[in-house]
């Protein structure tokens, strides 16, 4: 299912923080979106996972309006991964993950065969699965990242948004986090990921939207998109662009653009 972000706009404390975003993001691709500091990434995540009320457009899976479906439809197609890594409760790590599964069951039901193998699964992906039955305030913020992944990826769902989620990550586990978005992607399932490192976009995405001031700069391919002209025009720096053995774009930031630092 395309999810089709149509002429959204929303507005914060009367600021407009988007303005007029036109998209559509295909399944079976990892799209990253990518832009400056407040540009409007995290906004126009939440507004796609129907987090937030825009005050014109749509967010649309398939032909229907994402803030339309009923909430447990919702939680089963949309799984959101928030940039902060924060729990409330101490509850068990397994726990935690189980409950990206609640969306598929009636309330007072015990976890099915199904459920049990998803949330298996989800731990064994992230690695997680050693710490399975510790607290979850015990763990770092590496791995309490890794657990909150696992309870996204446990709900199977048909879209993953996922927001900074490599920011407290060392660089083996960034790398595996890439992969798995990867794998989900792989069996067609639709990955938008919000990301700052232009290394990591290049590795990862297929497609690349870049806002800036709230606005979409450039929508397309990797290549298409991850330009060293394109790039110093939309961060204010210059980046050296180079192609890898797959042909995907290696992009090195080097300095301000006039900088007088080397
Ligand atoms: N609740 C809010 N009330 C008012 N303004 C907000 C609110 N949330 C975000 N903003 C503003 O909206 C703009 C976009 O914020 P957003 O978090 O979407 O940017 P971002 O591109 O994700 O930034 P970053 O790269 O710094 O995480 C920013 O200028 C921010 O200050």
């Amino acid at each position: 299912m395309e999810l089709t972000i149509s002429n959204l706009r929303v507005m914060l404390d009367r600021r407009c923080v988007l303005d007029g975003v036109d998209a559509v993001l295909r399944p079976g691709r990892v799209t990253a979106i990518l832009g400056p500091n407040g540009a409007g990434k995290s906004t126009l995540l939440k507004a796609m996972a129907a987090l937030l009320v825009p005050g014109e457009g749509t967010v649309s899976l398939g032909t229907r309006a994402v803030a339309a479906l009923d909430p447990r439809e919702r939680a089963r197609l949309i799984g959101y991964l928030p940039q902060e890594a924060r729990v409330h409760w101490d509850l068990r790590v397994r726990d935690v993950v189980a409950l990206g599964r609640v969306a598929h069951r009636s309330p007072f039901a015990a976890p099915s065969h199904a459920d049990h193998a998803a949330i298996d699964a989800a731990l064994r992906l992230t690695a997680t699965a050693d710490f399975a039955e510790r607290g979850i305030a015990t763990l770092s913020g590496g791995e309490r990242a890794r657990v909150l992944l696992a309870r996204v990826l446990a709900g199977e769902p048909a879209w993953l948004l996922a927001d900074e989620p490599l920011a407290s990550l060392d660089p083996a586990h960034q790398l595996d986090l890439l992969d798995q978005l990867r794998a989900v992607a792989a069996v067609g399932r639709g990955v938008a990921v919000v990301l700052h490192d232009l290394l990591h976009a290049g590795r990862i995405a297929d497609d690349v939207l870049l806002l800036q001031h709230g606005r979409v700069v450039a929508y397309g391919s990797t290549a298409q998109v991850l330009t060293a002209e394109m790039l110093g025009r939309v961060f204010d720096i210059a980046v050296r662009v180079s192609h890898d053995f797959d042909q995907r774009p290696v992009c090195v930031p080097i300095g301000r653009i006039g900088s007088s630092l080397p």
